[in-house]
């Protein structure tokens, strides 16, 4: 019998594959007396010797699928059971104690990790905390006789199903095998959806009981226009969606006509369509599809791939790779936005009742001035090798936008007196996602050489709903003329100043959103690769003129989101 699963479609196409369940399992034990302290300790070590051979597969298959550097993090593991003092702990535990294996080690592992965890002034010994309790699971779970999920071992095509997947589960996907996740958790705007879209890979999140429903190697189609998954479809079922990916590929090979060509309405007007990258290797994602500029680079993923802070060399080589892979169109860098969803195992943050209400991105980079004058020598040194701009994320005050501007305008200086070659205009910007910020855009329009529009944030902070939270997901409004007006005054205030205002939340991606955006005369267009023939080629059905006056009707007439969207549908779709 065919089962139906509802989610938020997170990433557009179909796949259809089995089920591959990224689930942890139940490590749970009791403590137990032991008489043989021989055949225990011998238990112990048939774990260990099955977990190292178990790495050992893991790591030479995600060297080779994922890359040498994603491989390290298994060698750290294969070391720690290397070594005596660790495993020899919980051997010596077992004879002292006549205690079982799974007690011993569980209390081990407790006092390592938490010696780690003190080294506050060591961040990397800080890190090995994380390793400890990695390598712990899988004697555990060796112990147990239960098995771990092994991601990096996926050699067939497959559909993932998890309860939540973050960036960095999401990153370490083989892309050749995985067709499409499903996950319990998140919103549109969550970062894994992100990372789904800019890996196109099909993807629904937010369904609540994924993991709970779908059984491991269960057939599954994922829908993710629609944000439905079809468990064990009939023939039909299977025709009919393979007829939709069909379709669905015509469609898009139909847009494909417009990659070289420039964004223009139907009245002759000329905009930008631009791609969001987390790395450099995602331009040739943004060049394929058409991009004309990197509206948003996500430079806290170069943190989040590496092992430790990324020296003022490695940035400046991937910011340098970048500029050149873009050819001299704009590359928009926002400097580090750790915090809220997004960590470093490296930079140990403090726990935080609410994260997105915490120490997050310039905050953290006008703390950690060391890091932040870091990250922007090395944009500056890499100007030189095309068309950089950059922007701060998360301002909330103009203080805390003039404070970047001046760290950045110091170091600036420096680097020309030392005679390093910089480039005479870079554009230097910020992101306009926090409420307080839009009210007062006519003040940092004064300050700032342009706006960036972030409404993943702008949104789940107007509207007070966490954009992970699938229970507040219905509060994720991007067309309330709240929303809107906030857009609108952004868009107003920059273009007072002469500055221009662009958008690179999910929303500029969005076929509701951008005829609204067209009439409130946003001038750039910045989003998930996949998105921008689809919004080019909307763009050039419509009039700008007709666009002003549905923008004017949907922020003055609208009550509600549904509202808009009607009229937008009444216009585009007459
Ligand atoms: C683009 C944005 O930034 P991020 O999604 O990385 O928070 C945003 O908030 O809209
Ligand atoms: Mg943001």
């Amino acid at each position: 019998m065919t089962e139906m699963l509802k989610g938020i479609a997170a990433s557009d196409g179909i796949a259809r594959a089995k089920a591959y369940l990224l689930v942890q399992p139940d490590l749970s034990f009791s403590k137990k007396s032991i008489d043989d302290v021989d055949s225990e300790v011998a238990r112990l070590q048939a774990a260990v010797t099955a977990s190292t051979q178990e790495l050992q597969k893991i790591r030479d298959i995600a060297a080779k699928s994922l890359g040498e550097e994603e491989a390290q993090v298994f060698d750290a593991h294969m070391m720690i059971l290397a070594d005596p003092e660790f495993v020899g702990a919980v051997e010596t535990g077992i004879k002292n104690d006549k205690t079982n294996a799974e007690q011993v080690l569980h209390n081990v592992s407790t006092q390592f990790v938490e010696m780690f965890e003190a080294m506050t002034d060591n961040p990397y010994m800080q890190e090995r905390a994380a390793d400890i309790r990695d390598v712990t699971k899988r004697v555990m779970s060796h112990l147990l006789g239960v098995t771990l999920p092994n991601p990096a071992l996926i050699d067939e095509e497959v559909v993932i199903i998890a309860h939540d997947l973050t960036p960095s589960d999401t990153a370490q996907l083989n892309r050749k095998y995985v067709k499409g996740f499903i996950t319990d958790l998140g919103g549109r705007t969550s970062h894994s959806a992100i990372m789904a879209r800019s890996l196109e890979i099909p993807a629904i999140v937010g369904t609540e009981k994924a993991t709970e429903t779908v059984n491991e190697n269960q057939m599954v189609i994922v829908d993710g226009n629609t944000g439905d998954a079809l468990l064990d479809p009939s023939a039909d079922d299977i025709a009919k969606y393979d007829q939709e990916a069909k379709d669905f590929a015509a469609q898009k090979a139909e847009w494909e006509k417009l990659k070289n060509e420039q964004t223009v309405t139907k009245d002759g007007k000329n905009y930008v369509t631009a791609a969001n990258i987390g790395t450099p290797d995602d331009v040739v994602g943004a060049t394929d599809n058409g991009a004309e500029a990197v509206g948003l680079f996500r430079s806290e993923f170069l943190y989040m791939d590496s092992a430790e802070l990324p020296t003022e060399d490695e940035q400046f080589e991937a910011y340098k790779k970048a500029l050149e892979g873009m050819n001299g169109k704009q590359v928009v860098v926002r400097t580090m936005d750790i915090g809220g969803d997004k960590h470093l195992s490296y930079l140990p943050l403090p726990e935080e009742m609410n994260p997105f209400l915490g120490y997050r991105a310039i905050r953290i980079s006008l703390d950690r001035q060391d890091i932040f004058r870091t990250q922007l020598r090395a944009l500056l040194r890499a100007s030189n090798y095309g068309n950089l701009a950059i922007m701060f994320p998360m301002i909330a005050t103009v203080n805390e936008f003039k404070q970047a501007r001046a760290v950045y305008d110091e170091e600036r200086a420096k680097l020309v007196q030392a005679g390093v070659a910089v480039a005479d205009k870079i554009e230097i910007g910020m992101m306009m996602e926090i409420p307080a910020a839009a009210i007062i855009a006519d003040k940092l329009a004064k300050y700032a050489d342009f706006f960036s529009i972030g409404t993943n944030d702008l949104i789940q902070y107007s509207m007070a709903a966490d954009r992970g939270n699938e229970h507040v997901s219905y509060l994720y409004q991007p067309y309330n003329p709240s929303i809107l007006r906030l857009i609108k005054r952004t868009i107003d205030a920059a273009h007072a100043e002469g500055k221009w205002a662009g958008m690179c939340g999910e929303a500029a991606g969005d076929t509701i959103m951008v005829p609204l955006l067209l009439g409130m005369g946003l001038d750039e267009y910045s989003m998930s690769a996949t998105s921008i023939l689809k919004v080019r080629s909307l763009m050039s059905k419509l009039d700008t003129k007709d666009m002003k006056k549905l923008a004017d009707k949907a922020l003055n007439d609208a009550e509600t989101n549904d509202d808009v969207i009607a009229l937008v549908k009444a216009v585009t779709q007459a």
